[in-house]
């Protein structure tokens, strides 16, 4: 639906409306609806009628994508002129909600109103946290016959997003680790740590580094995104006073599927405290599976703690029509049988066109069919192009900027910022084989190499290397860089390089040498993801190889100016993206590159159709899916 279009009432929404009145009585409701079903619409509606019972409504969302949607909802609905102030108090993320709850209500309160805000997005505290914890492991892992930990900033972060999961999935809350005691703790404890540790997939220091990570964070007093929700679902009592004191009775919670383990105890403590609960998610679109180590299902935990809960669907998708509705409804069947049959709006039609294009040659015909389509008077915007993992959106990022079309891209890196691309400009300016002027780029390129495990630098060395290269400017949350010491850099780093000439063989061969390939591997959340970026760096290579390293750099420049040109508005270009940070959005013309033909569709397994269904289900006119065979 368009900006001004009215709202279609139907039974099923009508029934998601009347739930205010059982609220009164506090019984849970659980909504299972699929994609384009107005799932966050009726959250919004609901939020207005039960305010309209005179009941304190909070709706929570899972990320901040999911509530700048819900309030763009709500102004479109609801009330045009909201301010941010009152938005704070109808939706929160369930971060805010957390950091807010312990910044006022937390048992010890260690925290001073108000810098817990301040905290969250401070970028140093948690590598701080994080690279004491890393010391202090390293201090006695050695000894256990395992490998010292990294300690550069990208490792750090690594090692972070490894204790955000683990967080996620409260992973350590269940024996044989929760209450283990290392001071108490036998031979056979230990092993029997180890063999949890195995099972679960988890390095041998996992458990050790989460142990210290948590008590240099407690003396750090900070809280990092993950760290909130992780508290807080320890302290329920804090989440019964944070509502009381806004005077919340209702909470509505948006994106229920992305709820993970840590997130389902702060809603035990919501209902716990009193309030009336309301989830909506589509178990379809369940795709970070992966995060929290171990399969979590929130529908099931809502069922399994209130079976009698009431349980609604909404079946009509507002978003397409037919044929696309026809394909996504064959889809569905198979990732979730369970739900309800998916119908479409009358008097829409969405097109699908499945075209058979040689994978590289996909990124030119995308630039032709969006091309074509602005010449033909649709605006960049309308367009998105979904990858399935980031870095396959470069070659489409090199095929647009060749036909003068601006791109955005939305929550991947672009090329120009992408670590492959940093790693082969290092490789360029340490070789020699550019006299240019230095740019920024430049300083990340090399930050980027020396963060790499065979950059030969020690911790020092590296300390030095990035006081060199870039400063930090206290309350900015980026460094500056500083070209002008570039050349200093290179000789620090330089003198360890052996040349080699610029073919194919020789680049593979430094990228071995500097264990880059698996050092970027290990960086990645997922198997396929990191197949993606060893593929991103084969193709960087080749074109390295081809154009020669000034041409290179000149065109990874000239991508960052495009870029960032402000000339292009902001809303006129063309979006990139991909299937993992797609959910919630919808454009009128959708592309998927690298889609699976239908015959892999037909042997595919439970991620692939969900990843699929969730990004053909965000077009509204027209899908492109584009398989090489
Ligand atoms: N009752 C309705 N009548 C008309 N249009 C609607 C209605 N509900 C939702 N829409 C429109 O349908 C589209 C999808 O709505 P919404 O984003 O709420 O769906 P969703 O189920 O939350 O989607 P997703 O599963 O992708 O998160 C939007 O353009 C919205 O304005």
């Amino acid at each position: 639906m368009q900006d001004g279009e009215p709202l279609e009432m139907n039974p099923e929404l009508s029934a998601i409306l009347a739930w205010a009145q059982s609220a009164d009585r506090g019984q849970p409701l659980l909504i299972e609806a699929s994609a384009g079903t107005g799932k966050t619409t009726a959250l919004v509606l609901l939020h207005q009628a039960l305010e309209r019972r005179g009941r304190t409504v909070l709706t929570l969302t899972y990320s901040q994508k999911g509530q700048a949607r819900w309030l763009e909802l709500y102004r479109r609905e609801v009330c045009r002129d909201l301010t941010p102030q009152a938005a704070q108090q109808l939706c929160n993320t369930l971060d805010e909600f957390a950091v807010r709850c312990l910044r006022d209500h937390a048992r010890d309160k260690r925290w001073q109103a108000g810098s817990l805000g301040r905290a969250i997005v401070d970028d140093d505290r948690p590598l701080l946290a994080m690279r004491q914890a890393v010391a202090r492991v390293n201090a006695y892992l050695p000894e256990r016959g395992v490998e010292p930990l990294r300690g550069d900033e990208e490792s750090l972060l690594q090692w972070l997003e490894l204790v955000d999961h683990l967080k996620a999935g409260l992973v350590f809350a269940q024996p044989p680790f929760a209450g283990f005691d290392s001071d108490l703790a036998d031979d056979y404890d230990l092993e029997n740590l180890q063999f949890a540790l195995e099972r679960l997939g988890l390095p041998p220091w996992a458990f050790s580094l989460f142990n210290e990570y948590e008590k240099c964070r407690e003396s750090i007093d900070f809280l990092c995104h993950g760290d909130a929700a992780f508290d807080l679902a320890h302290e329920p009592e804090a989440v019964a006073q944070g509502l009381r004191a806004r005077g919340v009775d209702v909470v509505l919670l948006d994106e229920f599927h992305d709820t993970k383990a840590v997130h389902f105890e702060i809603v035990r403590a919501l209902a716990a405290a009193g309030c009336a609960v309301a989830a909506v998610g589509d178990r379809g679109q369940d795709i970070f599976q992966w995060r929290g180590i171990a399969p979590f299902s929130a529908f099931d935990e809502f069922l399994r703690h209130w079976p009698d809960a009431q349980r609604l669907p909404l079946s009509l998708t507002h978003r397409f029509g037919n044929p696309l509705g026809k394909a996504i409804a064959g889809l569905l069947q198979r990732v979730n049988p369970a739900c309800a049959a998916l119908r479409c709006r009358a008097g829409l039609h969405t097109g699908v066109k499945r075209l058979t294009v040689a994978g590289d040659a996909q990124p030119a015909a995308i630039a032709r069919l969006i091309g074509d389509g602005m010449q033909a008077g649709a605006a960049g915007e309308t367009f998105a192009v979904i990858v399935p993992q980031g870095p396959q959106a470069f070659p489409v990022m090199l095929a647009l900027f060749r036909a003068g079309i601006a791109y955005r891209c939305d929550r991947i890196a672009p090329l120009h910022e992408s670590r492959e691309a940093r790693l082969l400009r290092a490789c360029v300016l340490l070789q020699g084989w550019v006299d240019v002027e230095h740019n920024a780029l430049d300083c990340k390129a090399l930050l980027q190499f020396a963060a790499g495990p065979r950059a030969g630098l020690d911790e020092d060395e590296r300390e030095a290397l990035s006081t060199l290269l870039a400063e930090r400017v206290a309350g900015e949350r980026l460094p500056r860089y500083i070209p002008g010491q570039v050349p200093l850099a290179l000789r620090m780093l330089g003198e360890r390089q052996s040349p080699i000439g610029c073919g194919v063989a020789a680049l593979h061969g430094w990228l071995a040498r500097h264990g880059i390939r698996e050092w970027l591997a290990s960086m990645a959340p997922t198997v396929v993801a990191a197949r993606a970026s060893s593929q991103a760096l084969d193709e960087l290579v080749a074109l390295l190889a081809q154009e020669g390293p000034t041409a290179f750099l000149a065109l990874l420049d000239a991508l960052a100016a495009q870029f960032q040109r402000g000339n292009v508005g902001f809303a006129s270009k063309v979006v990139l993206t991909s299937i993992l940070h797609c959910k919630g959005n919808e454009w009128p013309h959708v592309i998927l590159p690298g889609a699976p033909s239908a015959a892999q569709l037909a042997q595919a397994d439970l991620p692939t159709l969900r990843e699929q269904y969730v990004a053909m289900s965000r077009a509204r006119q027209m899908l492109w899916l584009l398989a090489s065979a």
